[in-house]
């Protein structure tokens, strides 16, 4: 972690870069800190040296109104203690620590929504979403399940107990990056409604948006990059979605992306149609 001198760097930034002072400077400074490289928005940290080591200081929001005073404490590491402990599965004796910076402060470093895009299926229409959303200078991250499955989620086969597993976690991963501040572009094939829908009710409402892959099967085996079809139409895949394996359209979607042989859409148009539903939808600024 980044400290300046002996302070510690604000919760959730830790891109704090000192401005070149010491800890007990006496002169009052103030820093700039930008979390994300090229932001304009900026916190102000209004420090005041004591000498001793341990500066005392005040936060400001980059509109001039002071952080909740209890960051302080919390940031010299005086938490109160607590008394109501949880068990939530098989983790006991558990407290959620509420931290005074929030899902809005982060909102407002970033000029954007922290939201989920679900996409169910089609990992170059996320792409193409987040290239275009990277160039208009907001910041994505996608989480694509042939990638997750290379590292988090190794352990996970395709049986359907698995897939739910799989689902959950990225879900809860998603949730994450959303509260972040983060535009999230999760891209699996989710196969089952029932899935989907848990992952939809661990977000505040309206973050979680549901985009369908209308794509007929022919359609996805004429394409077929990575000859998967054709292994499991031989019988070398077994449980493959589509072929043997059940896959449950969305029922209430917010977006739908049909393609087939009537309708062509490029990767870039369902792209931009998924962006116009984020800036109507106010996801586009804070
Ligand atoms: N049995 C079976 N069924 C479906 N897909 C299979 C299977 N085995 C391997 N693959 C490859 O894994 C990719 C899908 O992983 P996901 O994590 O998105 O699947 S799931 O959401 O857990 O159903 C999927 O990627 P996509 O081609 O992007 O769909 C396949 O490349
Ligand atoms: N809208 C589209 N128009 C034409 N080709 C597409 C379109 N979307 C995807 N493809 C192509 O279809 C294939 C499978 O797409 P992909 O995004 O990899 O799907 P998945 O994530 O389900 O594996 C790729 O070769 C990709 O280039």
């Amino acid at each position: 972690m980044n400290t300046v001198g002996s302070i510690k760097p604000l919760p959730g930034f830790g891109g704090l870069r000192d401005s070149g002072f010491p800890c007990n400077a006496k002169a009052r400074k103030v820093l700039r800190v930008s979390a994300v490289e090229g932001l304009q928005q900026a916190v102000r940290v209004d420090f005041n040296g004591t000498g001793n080591g341990k500066a005392k200081f005040n936060m400001l929001k980059s509109n001039g109104s002071p952080l909740d005073s209890n960051l302080a404490n919390e940031f010299a590491g005086n938490g109160k203690s607590h008394n109501s402990l949880s068990k939530i599965g098989n983790s006991t004796n558990i407290k959620w620590h509420e931290c005074s910076i929030d899902k809005n402060d982060r909102q407002n470093l970033l000029n954007q929504k922290g939201c989920v895009i679900w996409i169910t299926g089609k990992s170059t229409v996320a792409c193409c979403m987040s290239k275009i959303l990277t160039q208009m200078g907001k910041l994505t991250y996608i989480l694509d399940g042939d990638n997750i499955r290379h590292g988090l989620n190794s352990d996970l086969s395709f049986k359907a107990q698995d897939r739910a597993e799989n689902i959950r976690r990225v879900g809860e991963v998603a949730k994450l990056f959303s509260d972040a501040g983060v535009i999230c572009i999760a891209c699996l094939i989710s196969p089952y409604r029932r899935d989907r829908e848990a992952c939809r009710k661990i977000l505040p409402n309206g973050d979680f948006i549901e985009v369908f892959m209308d794509v007929p099967l022919p359609l996805c085996e004429s394409r077929d990059p990575k000859g998967l079809y054709k292994l499991a139409r031989a019988g070398k895949i077994k449980g493959f979605t589509g072929i043997d394996d059940p896959y449950e359209p969305p029922v209430n979607c917010e977006i739908t992306l049909e393609c087939n042989n009537e309708i062509y859409s490029s990767p870039s148009s369902m792209a931009e149609k998924v962006i116009c539903y984020l800036q109507e939808n106010g996801y586009l600024h804070a």
